[in-house]
């Protein structure tokens, strides 16, 4: 208990004054299984065996000629690694559905919700199940969302009038639209790739008319260690970007909130998150 103490999973108290317990902390509230917010499948994923198993294969990826960790360790890219096995792609989908239900509620509900005032379309790129997309299409009925991912992602979904999914490559094509959202999907991305994708969203946006210059970008953005507030785990962010990426520094990501500031919406707010 003194470990998890230390680690802010429990906080010590008294009962009745004198009696000495323990009780949740603000972060272990949200691992409370069904409560309205809930990231027990995020945490539970991110630490799972499959995924801490190949920090310990570090030497072999660095010595070797495989781009990324998981290719070092499994043999394969992370995302095939996810449609060879459909439980643990089930529980990946789950978990970023945690944090998506988490992280609505800010972008959606209050803090960004004009930015999606006034669009009659979006586009949820590597949208996963869709969580985020449902949520936005639940509050702005107006809103036509897609979901663009990879068929194992999206197969078997329950669609609606204003939620549609499609399977597909968003290296290949992604489908006109006002607005487009990125949530978690540079990242895991190297540079070469993000700008791969950043030039279908912009043959989408010249197919579209040259409307849909808003973008949505919820993502790691890495910034100068000073810049990020007490305890924020940069290690653990890093850490957690490393075994499919391939690069030690998400270059990409930083120039990013610079692009993602240089596209304004119709509303003149800068549309970025991080995440
Ligand atoms: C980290 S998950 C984020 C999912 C979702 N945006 C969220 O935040 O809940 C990245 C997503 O990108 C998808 N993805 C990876 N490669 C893709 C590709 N080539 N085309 C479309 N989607 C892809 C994955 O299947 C996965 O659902």
């Amino acid at each position: 208990m003194r470990l998890l103490v230390h680690s802010g999973c429990f906080k010590k108290t008294k009962v009745n004054g004198e009696e000495e317990a323990y009780g949740l902390t603000a972060a272990s509230t949200l691992l409370i299984k069904d409560k309205p917010y809930c990231l027990s499948p995020t945490v539970s994923v991110f630490v799972d065996p499959f995924f801490v198993a190949p920090f310990q294969s570090l030497s072999s990826w660095f010595k070797g000629t495989e781009i990324t960790l998981w290719e070092t360790v499994h043999g394969i890219k992370f995302w095939e690694f996810m449609n060879q096995n459909p439980a643990i792609n089930q529980r990946f989908n789950e978990a970023m559905a945690s944090d998506s239900e988490i992280m609505t509620t800010f972008v959606v509900k209050s803090e960004c919700k004009q930015i999606f005032e006034g669009l009659g379309s979006l586009v949820d790129v590597g949208g996963g199940n869709g969580t985020f997309s449902r949520i936005i299409s639940e509050a702005f009925p107006g809103i036509k969302c897609t979901v663009l991912d990879l068929p194992h992602a999206v197969a078997n979904l329950p669609e609606a009038d204003n939620l549609k999914y499609i399977a597909g490559d968003m290296f290949r094509f992604i489908p006109p639209a006002d607005a487009f959202l990125f949530k978690l999907v540079f990242h895991g991305l190297g540079d070469e790739d993000g700008l791969k994708i950043l030039k279908k969203r912009r043959e989408a946006i010249a197919s579209n008319g040259e409307r849909g210059k808003e973008i949505g970008l919820v993502d790691d953005v890495l910034v100068d260690e000073q810049d990020i507030p007490a305890p924020a785990p940069l290690d653990t962010r890093l850490l957690q970007d490393i075994p499919a990426r391939g690069t030690l520094l998400p270059d990409v990501c930083s120039s990013l909130l610079v692009f993602v500031e240089a596209y304004p919406t119709n509303t003149g707010a800068p549309v970025s998150g991080v995440g």
